[in-house]
C-alpha cells in the first residue's frame, strides 16, 4: 500500500521546511499544496485573517475542533503568548499521527495538546481532564455539521465566557448554513464574516468571527 495525503504532506516538510521554524513548516505546506496536491488547510489566503484574529484576541486558552494535518494547529499555536496553550481534537489516529510529527517538526508541541477522539465525548472532559475554565479562542475546522451542536455544548459545558471569540472556517464552502443562522440569530453571539477564497483555489469561502455574549 502506498503513503496517504498526509504521509506526503508530512514528507514535503521534512523536506522543505527547517526544524524548529513554524513559519517555515507553514510555507511547505502551502506550496506542496498550491502546486502538487490540494488538501483540506485553512490556508495561506484564510490564515492571513486566522493570523490577525488571533494576534486581536491574544488567547490564553484557545481550542482547535479538527487538527487533521495540523497546518492550523502550527499557525495558531506560533502566535501564542508564552505560557499559553492551544488544545486540538482530532478523532481520525492517522491524521492525528501526522498532526503530531508536524507540531513537533514546527518545535511547536509544548504548546500543543492533541487530544484524539470525538469533539462531542471531549468537550465535557475539559474542564476535569486539562483544568481549563473556559476558552479565550475557538477555530471550528472539522466536519460542517458538528459547528453547531459543538457550539451548544461548548456553552453547556460553560466553556464560554463574555468575549470569547468563535472562529469558523468554511462557512461558505462546503458551507455551514445551520451554524451561521445560529450565531447570526442568537442575541449571544455578535457575528462578523471575513470574506475570502476556499485554500489554494479561487472559489469564494470565508471566516465567521462571533464573540459570545455571556
Ligand atoms: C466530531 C469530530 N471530532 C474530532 N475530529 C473530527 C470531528 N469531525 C471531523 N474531525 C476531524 O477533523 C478533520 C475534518 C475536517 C472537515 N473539513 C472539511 O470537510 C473541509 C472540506 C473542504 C473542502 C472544500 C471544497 C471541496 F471541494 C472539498 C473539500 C475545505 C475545508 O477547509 C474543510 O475544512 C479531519 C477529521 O478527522
Ligand atoms: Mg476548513
Amino acid at each position: 500500500t502506498g503513503s496517504s495525503r498526509p504521509q506526503r504532506m508530512l514528507k514535503a516538510v521534512q523536506k522543505n521546511a527547517t526544524k524548529g521554524d513554524p513559519k517555515s513548516v507553514i510555507s511547505a505546506i502551502d506550496y506542496y499544496c498550491r502546486h502538487k496536491e490540494w488538501a483540506m488547510n485553512v490556508g495561506d489566503e484564510k490564515g492571513l485573517i486566522l493570523d490577525s484574529v488571533l494576534t486581536e484576541v491574544n488567547p490564553s486558552t484557545a481550542l482547535e475542533l479538527g487538527t487533521y494535518c495540523g497546518y492550523s494547529t502550527v499557525r495558531i499555536a506560533r502566535l501564542l503568548s508564552p505560557g499559553s496553550k492551544l488544545i486540538t481534537i482530532e478523532f481520525n489516529p492517522a491524521f492525528a499521527a501526522v498532526a503530531r510529527q508536524i507540531i513537533a517538526y514546527a518545535g511547536l508541541q509544548d504548546k500543543v495538546t492533541l487530544v484524539e477522539g470525538p469533539s462531542g465525548d471531549l468537550i465535557p472532559k475539559m474542564k476535569e481532564r486539562f483544568g481549563i475554565k473556559s476558552f479565550d479562542f475557538v477555530f471550528l475546522d472539522h466536519w460542517k455539521d458538528r459547528y453547531v451542536p459543538d457550539t451548544k455544548l461548548l456553552e453547556d459545558c460553560g466553556l464560554l465566557r463574555k468575549g470569547t471569540v468563535l472562529l469558523a472556517d468554511n462557512v461558505i464552502c462546503p458551507g455551514a448554513p445551520e451554524y451561521l443562522k445560529y450565531v447570526r440569530n442568537s442575541p449571544r453571539y455578535e457575528s462578523q464574516y471575513y470574506k475570502s477564497n476556499l485554500e489554494y483555489t479561487k472559489v469564494e469561502d470565508g471566516l465567521e468571527k462571533s464573540v459570545f455574549l455571556g
